[in-house]
Order: structure tokens, then C-alpha cells, then sequence
């Protein structure tokens, strides 16, 4: 994460873009990519993991979508003072307390339900 980080840092600086990439502009350019990774999996049924059936392109196109995705969050993350990597660890921690193994093992529940 921290590369990405500072790989988009350096292309938005060489670009002079920040004047752009204000949270609100990089949350509305990351939900439209999310929305250029849900057209690919428009119309076509039901995707089993691995996407049987996607040709190279397709498989290409998502790789890109998602990684405009992943690239935009994690700028979004370092615009609004949000340290993503040790975030990221604290809410994994926490996922793991609010749903023991022990206790939800093969259900998907919400907690609430527990
Ligand atoms: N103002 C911008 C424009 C682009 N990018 C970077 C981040 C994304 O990874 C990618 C997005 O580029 P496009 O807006 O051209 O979107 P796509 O690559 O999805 O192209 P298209 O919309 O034609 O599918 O480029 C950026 O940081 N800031």
C-alpha cells in the first residue's frame, strides 16, 4: 500500500494535479471506476470465482479497473490524514473479534444476528 502510496504521489506531483485531487474529487473518480469494474460483470450471469469463460481481454480490463480502483482509495485514504496500512490492521483485528471462527464458522450472519 505504502508504494502505491508514493507512486501516485509522485504522479500527481509530476502532473501538477493535486489542485484536483481534493477527498471529494477522489472519492467521485473512485466510485466511478468501481462502476467500470460492475460493467464488466454486467449482463453476463452469475461469475464463479476464477471467471470461467472471461477472454484475456476481459481479464485485462478488470485487472485495470481494479487496480484505478485500488489506486484512487489509497489516495483518497492519504488526503484525508488516514493511515490506510495500520487502519487496514485494526479493522482486520476487529472483524476478527466481532466474528469469531469458533462462533460463525460456515454461516454468513450479519453479528447482529449472533
Ligand atoms: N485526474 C486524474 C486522471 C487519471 N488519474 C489516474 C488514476 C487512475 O488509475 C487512472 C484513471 O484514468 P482515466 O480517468 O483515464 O480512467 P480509465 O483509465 O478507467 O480510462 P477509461 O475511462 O477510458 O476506461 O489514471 C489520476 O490519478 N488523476
Amino acid at each position: 500500500i505504502e508504494d502505491i502510496r508514493r507512486m501516485q504521489a509522485e504522479f500527481t506531483d509530476e502532473r501538477d494535479w493535486n489542485q484536483f485531487h481534493q477527498p471529494r474529487n477522489l472519492l467521485l473518480a473512485m466510485v466511478g471506476e468501481v462502476g467500470e469494474v460492475a460493467e464488466l460483470f454486467q449482463w453476463r450471469g452469475d461469475a464463479a470465482e476464477g471467471l470461467p469463460g472471461w477472454s484475456e481481454t476481459d481479464r485485462e480490463n478488470l485487472a485495470h479497473e481494479l487496480s484505478d480502483v485500488l489506486i484512487y482509495l489509497v489516495e483518497l485514504a492519504e488526503k484525508c490524514h488516514v493511515d490506510l496500512p495500520q487502519a487496514v490492521l485494526r479493522k482486520m483485528a476487529l472483524n476478527r473479534r466481532k466474528y469469531p471462527a469458533s462462533k460463525v464458522h460456515g454461516s454468513a450472519k450479519k453479528y447482529t444476528e449472533y
